[in-house]
C-alpha cells in the first residue's frame, strides 16, 4: 500500500492532499490511518479540526503556496442597514446612522477607545452596538445617535438626565436605573456608554410564547420599577417612554432589571412635548392633551404590569383614537376637568347637552371619526374574551408553577386567586383615568400585592 514513499510525499505536498488511490488504499493496514487524511512536509498527519480552524492558514497555504495573509485584507462585517455610504464623508448611511463594523472602533482618546463586536438594538435615537473598552477590558453597550441636530440634542438630555440620576440620586447604583459609564462624539455622532444588560422584558414575553408571567414574577419586577420610579419622582423627573422593551434584565440567570431610554425624559417643569409615550402606554392625559406630570409614568407601569401577567398588551390601540376608545370601553370615561382642560378633547369626544342643561361628552363614533378625519380607523382585534380588568385577570389561564403536575392543585388555585385579587386592585390604582388620584410611587409601593401582606379588600392609600 502506497502510503508513505518519498514519490507519495511529493505528490501530497504538491496538491496538498493525500489522494485515495484506488480501492487497495482503503484495504486495512498494520499502521492503519483514515482515508483522506492530510500530512505535512515532515510527513506527519495532520487533524483536520486543526487544520479548518487554529491552522486554515497553513492549510490555504498548503491548497495554494501563493497564499498570503494579512489581517487588513480581511472583508469587514457590516452592522448597520443600509450600509451605502451617503452622508458625513461617506460615514454614514440615508437614515444619518453612522456605518459601523465589526472590529471597527469608536472613540480615540487612550482609555475611552471601544472595539464594536455586534449589534444590540435599534431605536429611534440610533444603534446600539456591543464594544469592548479596549483598555479596562469591560464590555459595554454603546448607543451611537443619529448625526442630526435633533437626536443630538436631545441625546445630550439623556447624558444629563442620567448623570444626575447616576451621581447625585442613585450614587450606589441600587435604584434599578441605567448606568452611564463614558460619553464622546466619534466623527460627528454622539456616542453613549451604558453598562452592557440582557434581554428586554417584550423579549422575555415572547420567549415564554406570551403566556405571560406568574403573580410572583410580575411582584418582583413591580417593586423593582416602583423603586425606580420613586427615585425619579423624587428628582421630578418624568420618563416618558417606559414600556416592556425599554426594561432590560441585568443578566439571563435571576430578575434583576434596570430601566433604560432616558432619552425621552423631561423635567416636570419643562414638559415641552405633548407627542410622548409609545401608543400602547400612553396615558389618558397625554392623549388629550392634558397638563402631565409623573403620574404618567405610573400609567405606563399598570399597563406594563397587566402585560407581563397576560403576555399580550392590554391597550393595543391602533391609532390615537383606538387607543381611547380601548381605554373608555374598558374603564369608562375619563373626569370631566380632563375632558374640558384637554386640547385634543374634541378630536375624539362630541360635547352635547344633557336633561338638565349640564355639558357631557361621548366618544365620537368609528364612522364620524373616520368622516372627520379622513382616514378608515377599523375596531382593532380584541385579544381578551372578557371586557373589564377583573374578569380579564381572574379568567387567563393557571399555570401549575410548583407542582410537577400538568394541572394546579386546588391549593395552588385558591392561592393564585388570592394573588389575582391583590393584583387586581393594585392595578386599579396605577390605572385610575385621573392622574391626580392615581398612586404615586411611593403609594404604591405600600400595598399589599407588593409587601406581600394579606390583602383584604380594596387597599386606600396612606396619606403622606
Ligand atoms: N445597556 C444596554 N445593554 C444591552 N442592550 C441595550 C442597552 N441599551 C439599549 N439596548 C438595546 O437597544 C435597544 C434600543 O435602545 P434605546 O431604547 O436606548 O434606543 P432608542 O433609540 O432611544 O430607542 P427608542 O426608539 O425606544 O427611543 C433596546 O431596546 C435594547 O434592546
Amino acid at each position: 500500500m502506497m502510503v508513505d514513499g518519498p514519490s507519495a510525499k511529493h505528490a501530497q505536498r504538491t496538491s496538498g492532499f493525500r489522494r485515495v488511490r484506488d480501492q487497495r488504499d482503503l484495504r486495512p493496514n498494520v499502521n492503519p490511518q483514515p482515508a483522506g487524511r492530510r500530512i505535512d512536509s515532515d510527513g506527519n498527519f495532520l487533524s483536520p479540526l486543526r487544520q479548518l480552524t487554529t491552522n486554515l492558514v497553513d492549510t490555504y497555504h498548503i491548497c495554494n503556496p501563493q497564499f498570503r495573509y494579512e489581517s487588513t485584507h480581511n472583508p469587514r462585517r457590516v452592522l448597520t442597514k443600509p450600509s451605502k455610504p451617503v452622508h458625513n464623508d461617506g460615514y454614514d448611511n440615508e437614515d444619518y446612522d453612522y456605518i459601523l463594523y465589526v472590529n471597527d472602533w469608536l472613540g480615540t482618546e487612550e482609555g475611552h477607545k471601544y472595539l464594536i463586536l455586534d449589534v444590540l438594538g435599534q431605536g429611534t435615537f440610533g444603534q446600539v452596538v456591543k464594544c469592548q473598552n479596549m483598555k479596562t477590558h469591560e464590555v459595554v453597550a454603546v448607543k451611537v445617535v443619529k448625526n442630526k441636530p435633533a437626536y443630538f440634542n436631545q441625546s445630550m438630555m439623556e447624558v444629563t438626565i442620567l448623570e444626575l440620576l447616576n451621581n447625585q440620586c442613585d450614587p450606589n447604583d441600587e435604584h434599578h436605573i441605567l448606568r452611564l459609564h463614558d460619553s464622546f462624539i466619534h466623527r460627528n455622532h454622539l456616542c453613549l456608554v451604558f453598562e452592557l444588560l440582557s434581554s428586554n422584558l417584550y423579549e422575555l414575553i415572547k420567549q415564554n410564547q406570551f403566556q405571560g408571567l406568574s403573580t410572583q414574577l410580575v411582584k418582583v419586577f413591580a417593586a423593582q420599577l416602583l423603586d425606580a420610579l420613586t427615585v425619579l419622582k423624587e428628582a421630578r423627573l418624568i420618563h416618558c417612554d417606559l414600556k416592556p422593551e425599554n426594561i432590560l434584565l441585568k443578566s439571563l440567570s435571576s430578575p434583576q432589571i434596570k430601566v433604560i431610554d432616558f432619552g425621552s425624559a423631561c423635567h416636570e417643569r419643562q414638559t415641552v412635548y405633548t407627542y410622548i409615550q409609545s401608543r400602547f402606554y400612553r396615558s389618558p392625559e397625554v392623549l388629550l392633551g392634558n397638563p402631565y406630570t409623573a403620574a404618567i409614568d405610573m400609567w405606563s407601569l399598570g399597563c406594563i404590569v397587566v402585560e407581563l401577567f397576560l403576555g399580550l398588551p392590554l391597550f393595543p390601540g391602533t391609532s390615537e383614537y383606538n387607543q381611547i376608545t380601548r381605554i373608555v370601553d374598558m374603564l369608562g370615561m375619563p373626569p370631566q376637568y380632563m375632558l374640558e382642560l384637554g386640547k385634543q378633547t374634541n378630536q375624539f369626544f362630541d360635547s352635547y347637552a344633557d336633561m338638565y342643561g349640564n355639558k357631557k361628552y361621548r366618544l365620537k363614533s368609528i364612522e364620524q371619526y373616520s368622516r372627520e378625519h379622513n382616514t378608515q380607523e377599523q375596531p382593532g382585534k380584541q385579544y381578551f374574551k372578557h371586557n373589564t380588568l377583573p374578569d380579564i385577570i381572574n379568567n387567563a389561564p393557571i399555570h401549575p408553577y410548583k407542582s410537577s403536575s400538568s394541572r394546579a392543585s386546588s391549593h395552588e388555585v385558591d392561592k393564585e386567586m388570592a394573588n389575582r385579587a391583590s393584583f387586581i386592585d393594585f392595578c386599579m390604582g396605577l390605572l385610575n383615568l385621573n392622574p391626580l388620584e392615581r398612586w404615586t410611587p411611593q403609594q404604591a409601593r405600600g400595598h399589599p400585592f407588593i409587601t406581600g401582606e394579606k390583602w383584604t379588600g380594596p387597599w386606600k392609600v396612606r396619606p403622606i
